[in-house]
């Protein structure tokens, strides 16, 4: 199959915070060309003339309900519909699908139609999750609705909206500071700005068409993640913990981590398997993104990347060749609702680093549910 994998780029957002002005714009640039977009919309909301015009025959729009549930299966049929158009040559080219979700959606089931599906994740590839953020209402949106917090924190990019609005500079600050809080490791654009393009907001999955290579740092966000560390001084990335002062209006954030899993040396399939069945068997529900790279006792020099979404894992791929000098495994999770230390104390008793309370690989072997946290 030439042309496959498709890039496919989830947009996400809550009810009115830009997505289909920022895809209005994005679709003139010439570097979307052969972009195939998938909107439901609710009720009678007419799609925007430009988008139609723009992409006339590459829109395509589901019927009224939220993808999450009701629209699922047709999402499905659509992409598969893409699929054997371009098999039969009936449509000519396709570079990339966006799914524009509809603003009250989780977008976690939008993925795990894609990742689950044994034909589409073949010919699908998620590059990424993309997020709009109301600069003058995504405080208060945030506060309100845990649905635009997990948007929010499962995003590769968040692109703040509607920053020409904003009269109070600090309020934007602080939300600036609060979604970095939220997700560390997306990049965070204005889409005021000149670079809100094409560029950085598409091809944010690990294989970088512009160099052709497999770029780990970028995908795992452990750039973003470094500058956020370098400006705010934190250098843990447990959220919640040092906004007690904010926890009644900020109420959801605190229920969001994100844990970064290092360990330096190899580590055993069977390690890995166990560690990934356990938390997807306990904790599934809990994780909204993993990623990770993993250096494997058993072919050190081809690691091992692993992506998730809830309890779905990406069928794992072998990389041919680590990218840069940098070994080991480093796995990064977002969790919501996550007990407390769990995920590193587990991860601690699969990579043999048990700590006093914490049961060793062999006794949880012998007994899957001897980590306490349940
Ligand atoms: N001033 C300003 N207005 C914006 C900006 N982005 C979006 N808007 C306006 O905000 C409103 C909502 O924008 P949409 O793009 O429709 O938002 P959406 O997220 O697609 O909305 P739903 O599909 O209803 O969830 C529209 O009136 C837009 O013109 C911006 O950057 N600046």
């Amino acid at each position: 199959m030439t042309g496959f994998p498709i890039s496919v780029s989830v947009l996400t957002g809550f009810l009115g915070s830009g997505k289909t002005t920022l895809l209005n714009r994005l679709l003139r640039d010439p570097a979307l060309t052969d972009t195939a977009v998938i909107i439901n919309e609710f009720g009678d909301v007419a799609i925007d003339h430009l988008l139609v015009e723009q992409a006339s025959d590459g829109v395509i729009q589901l019927s009224d309900g939220c993808l999450c549930c009701t629209v699922r299966g047709e999402l499905v049929d659509t992409l598969a519909d893409l699929v054997d158009r371009l098999q039969t040559g009936r449509l000519k080219r396709l570079a990339r699908v966006v799914i524009e979700t509809t603003g009250l959606a989780d977008p976690a089931p939008v993925l795990q139609a894609i990742m689950a599906h044994p034909v589409l994740v073949q010919a699908f590839r998620l590059d990424g999750v993309i997020a709009t953020v109301d600069a003058v209402n995504g405080d208060a949106t945030l506060d309100a609705h845990v649905e635009a917090v997990k948007q929010a924190a499962m995003a590769d990019r968040i692109v703040i909206t509607k920053t020409d609005l904003v009269e109070d500079q600090g309020g934007l600050d602080a939300l600036r500071q609060r979604l970095r809080g939220l997700n560390p490791g997306a990049p965070l654009i204005d889409a005021a700005d000149h670079e809100a393009g094409a560029a950085a907001l598409f091809d944010c999955g690990l294989y970088n068409p512009a160099t052709k290579s497999a770029d780990v740092r970028r995908w795992l966000g452990e750039e973003a993640a470094h500058d956020h560390e370098a400006h705010e001084h934190d250098g843990h990335h447990h959220h919640g913990d040092g906004h007690d002062h904010h926890d009644h209006a900020h109420r959801h954030d605190a229920r969001v981590r994100s844990d970064t899993l290092v360990h330096d040396g190899p580590v055993p399939f069977s390690a890995i398997e166990m560690f990934l069945d356990l938390l997807r068997s306990t904790h599934g529900e809990h994780l909204l993104r993993m990623k990770g790279i993993i250096e494997l006792a058993e072919d050190r020099s081809r690691p091992l990347v692993i992506h998730g979404v809830q309890k779905t894992l990406h069928p794992p791929m072998r990389l041919p060749a680590w990218p840069d000098e940098r070994r080991g495994t480093r796995l990064v999770l977002i969790t919501l609702d996550m007990p407390q230390d769990y995920v590193q104390r587990l991860f601690a008793a699969f990579t043999n680093k048990p700590s006093v309370d914490t049961p060793d690989r062999a006794a949880l072997e012998a007994n899957p549910l001897a980590i306490p946290g349940r």
